[in-house]
């Protein structure tokens, strides 16, 4: 087992990262309390449920098994997760445990933010996506029919228990979705990590665990020192949305339904090459490079059938970047640098928006 910590003084919390660590007294050990409720969903439950509730050992111990979808990550199914805790009687001192992908960890960390105004949570990621970045980093939030992420807090987890066992039944589709986070941190901050990633692509895509090990701790890694330099987003932790202010619209657009989050960041980030090079940062070689490193893994880089300019204008005017009306993008000055910047000509943007939605 390799540990990480996320630096955040008072607030500051381990990932654990191995095989078999979800039977293990990892979580236990980090409750505080004598309640817990584990949060799952349907497609989750029947596999890795009782593992972890038969290592709670005495603590009163309830459960919460949500539908399972992007769709219902909503206001009224955290509303489940309330209900359960009022009729079993959780106080202040209760620990939630996230089991799931990042649908399940948003909503259970959102809860755990709110739930008498806070309590602990444990995130136990199940997806890849979630082992790299959405257990870590205490973004918690559920989506409005307008926007993504639109309602939710910033609320640290007690830990991080990445089992890479649980990856064994992940189905490819959503095994490519989360390698576009990984590459994502290659792409902002780690030049080096972005050339290992092309050159171990056909380990991971057999998902050999001594690469798989090794991508998910160095993505936890990135993931951990942007966090802790920039907690609440006040700077440098935007460049976590490189693909984002694209990739949100495309989510909202097809109505949370259609696209997993990872393909919409992958031809999110797409987007984000094309327009670093109408702004003269990236070469076209360089764009290719991007979207070479996507598409191997089955990753979209073209645009949702049907939508247009005006689509992705009206929903990208929603996103949470926006400053006094201007909407700021994270670029790519080169492949391992980000920025994020309002500071370019719009008709950048235009012929970036014009050119994905024609042809792709
Ligand atoms: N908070 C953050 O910092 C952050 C970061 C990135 C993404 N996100 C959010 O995360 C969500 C996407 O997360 P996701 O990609 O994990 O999707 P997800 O949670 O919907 O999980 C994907 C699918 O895999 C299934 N699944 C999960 N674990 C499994 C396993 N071990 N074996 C078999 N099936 C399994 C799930 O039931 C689901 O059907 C989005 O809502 C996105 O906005 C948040
Ligand atoms: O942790 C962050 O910060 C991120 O931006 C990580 C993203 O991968 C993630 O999708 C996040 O939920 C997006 O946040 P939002 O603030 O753009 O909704
Ligand atoms: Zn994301």
């Amino acid at each position: 087992m390799q540990t990480l910590d996320v630096a955040l003084a008072e607030r500051s919390y381990p990932i654990h990262i191995g095989p078999d660590l979800l039977s293990t007294s990892l979580i236990r050990e980090r409750i505080r309390g004598n309640q817990v409720m584990v949060v799952t969903n349907e497609t989750i439950a029947p596999r890795y449920l009782e593992r972890v509730t038969a290592s709670l050992g005495d603590l009163q111990c309830d459960t919460v098994i949500l539908p399972d979808g992007e769709q219902y990550k909503t206001l009224a199914t955290l509303e489940r997760i309330f209900d359960a805790l009022m009729e079993k009687r959780h106080s202040r001192t209760t620990t939630l445990v996230a089991l799931g992908g990042g649908v399940v960890g948003d909503m259970v960390g959102f809860a755990a933010a709110c739930f008498q105004r806070g309590v602990d949570f444990i995130q136990v990621p199940t997806t890849l996506l979630a082992q790299v970045d959405s257990s870590v980093g205490g973004k918690t939030a559920v989506n409005h029919p307008r926007g993504k992420n639109m309602i939710g807090a910033f609320h640290q987890p007690r830990s991080v228990i990445i089992d890479i066992r649980v990856l064994d039944t992940l189905p490819e589709r959503e095994f490519a979705a989360g390698m576009a986070e990984v590459i994502k941190y290659g792409l902002i901050r780690d030049p080096r990590f972005f050339d290992w990633l092309e050159q171990h692509r056909s380990d991971l895509q057999r998902r050999d665990d001594a690469a798989l090990t090794e991508a998910i701790l160095r993505s936890c890694r990135n993931k951990a020192e942007v966090v802790a330099a920039d907690e609440t987003e006040q700077g440098n932790r935007a460049l976590l949305n490189l693909g984002h202010t694209f990739g949100h619209a495309m989510e909202t657009f097809t109505g949370y339904r259609q696209w997993l989050h990872g393909e919409a960041v992958a031809a999110g980030m797409v987007m984000a090459a094309r327009m670093s090079r109408e702004l003269g940062w990236l070469s076209n070689d360089d764009v290719a490079r991007v979207a070479g490193s996507l598409s191997p893994w089955g990753l979209p880089v073209t645009a949702p059938e049907g939508m247009t300019t005006a689509d992705f204008s009206d929903l990208m005017a929603l996103d949470k970047k926006v400053r006094n009306g201007r909407l700021r993008l994270v670029l790519l000055k080169r492949i391992g640098e980000a920025l994020v910047t309002g500071e370019y000509h719009p008709n950048a943007l235009t012929r970036t928006l014009e050119a994905f939605c024609d042809k792709g």
